[in-house]
């Protein structure tokens, strides 16, 4: 299927992440992106745990939602009483936890299932009404992502101006969530409201999400998007061209650090070298108070061929060392906000990240 989207159609509504479809996960493989659009029909918690680890569904509102529907695929087949049937949502949600590690919306939304999961088998309820009811926990996860999002986005779009130009690292766009995305949110909203930003994607090496996404989504969204090689970022802000940075996060720890894909930590430094101001956008649920500091957040390491062979083509000799962490952490001090759903959260992180929780 080519990727012409109809005309008048977003990105958005055109290309949506994942969705549940006839009993099934129906998931964009958005390692074929941006040239093929081909959705995947998931039926198994395997299917799901293979499609995060492969990065066929990546972004960490969407590895959540996915993982949360993986759960419902264990059981929906499942036909006994509920005791068994909780030990079977429990055993697929500990299988679906060790597809990626960095990403805390994983285990939020694994833990949510799980909860629910308790409080339906001790109703007096058949099994098949318990996956049912299930299906809709996790049918509501991915309908308050999208809600979220569009928060985040107006609460985001404050700190820019008309004419800005707003550089942005990896895609936490729709194609990282339900819809709309945590960083990209205000520029789709920008647009709406006819404010003009100028926005400067980094390709983002070596899986190349700003590349193959975020330029994506956004050139078809008609958003004024210049994508640039990842080491271009000190240059541009050298040029003047950039007054704001925005970015997604996998997790926020207690003292606001932030983990996000690796080289952010770089456009960070750079930021503040330039006085530029660093905005992390992210949903409540990507914040993770039982994490203290960006030192205890687990970082992923991935193979090897993603660096020396990307999308196929051998680019470094066999046999040479590489290291490829998926994520870096950008320490709370480079952090100028963090934009979630319930409003714009600025230093000291450590008390003012946990008010987010008491409201
Ligand atoms: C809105 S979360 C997006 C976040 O996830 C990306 O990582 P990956 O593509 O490996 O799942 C990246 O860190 C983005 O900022």
């Amino acid at each position: 299927m080519s990727n012409e989207l109809q005309p008048n159609v977003s990105v958005r509504e055109a290309l949506q992440s994942l969705r549940w479809e006839n009993d099934a996960l129906s998931l964009l493989d958005q390692r074929l992106l941006p040239e093929q659009t081909v959705y995947l029909r998931l039926t198994t918690p395997q299917d799901v745990w293979e499609a995060i680890r492969e990065l066929k569904v990546r972004g960490a509102p969407a590895i959540g939602i996915a993982a949360a529907y993986g759960v419902v695929l264990g059981v929906a087949d499942f036909d006994g009483n509920l005791s068994a049937w909780l030990a079977e949502t429990e055993k697929h949600a500990a299988y679906l936890a060790t597809s990626r590690p960095t990403a805390v919306n994983l285990f939020w939304a694994l833990d949510r299932m799980k909860a629910r999961a308790r409080d339906l088998a001790s109703a007096d309820i058949s099994s098949s009404a318990a996956t049912a009811a299930l299906l809709d926990e996790a049918l509501l996860i991915q309908a308050e992502d999208e809600e979220t999002n569009r928060r985040i986005g107006e609460h985001a779009l404050t700190l820019f101006e008309d004419g800005m130009g707003v550089l942005t690292h990896c895609n936490a766009g729709g194609l990282a969530t339900a819809k709309y995305g945590t960083a990209l949110a205000p520029f789709y909203l920008a647009l709406e409201q006819g404010i003009s930003l100028k926005v400067f994607a980094d390709e983002t090496r070596p899986v190349l999400q700003g590349a193959r996404l975020t330029a994506f989504e956004l050139q078809q969204a008609g958003v004024d998007v210049t994508l640039i090689c990842d080491n271009m970022a000190g240059h541009v802000m050298s040029k003047g061209w950039i007054q704001a940075v925005i970015v997604g996060t996998d997790r926020v720890a207690a003292n606001g650090d932030v983990a996000n894909k690796i080289g952010t930590y770089s456009v960070a430094v750079l930021a503040k070298a330039h006085g530029i101001p660093f905005y992390v956008a992210c949903p409540l649920s990507t914040i993770d108070l039982s994490t203290p500091t960006g030192a205890d957040i687990p970082i992923e390491e991935r193979h090897g061929d993603e660096v020396a062979a990307g999308f196929g083509k051998r680019t470094a000799p066999h046999g040479v060392a590489i290291y490829n962490p998926a994520f870096d952490i950008t320490p709370n001090e480079y952090v100028t906000a963090i934009v979630t759903e319930k409003g714009i959260v600025r230093a000291p992180y450590a008390e003012n990240l946990g008010k987010l929780f008491d409201r």
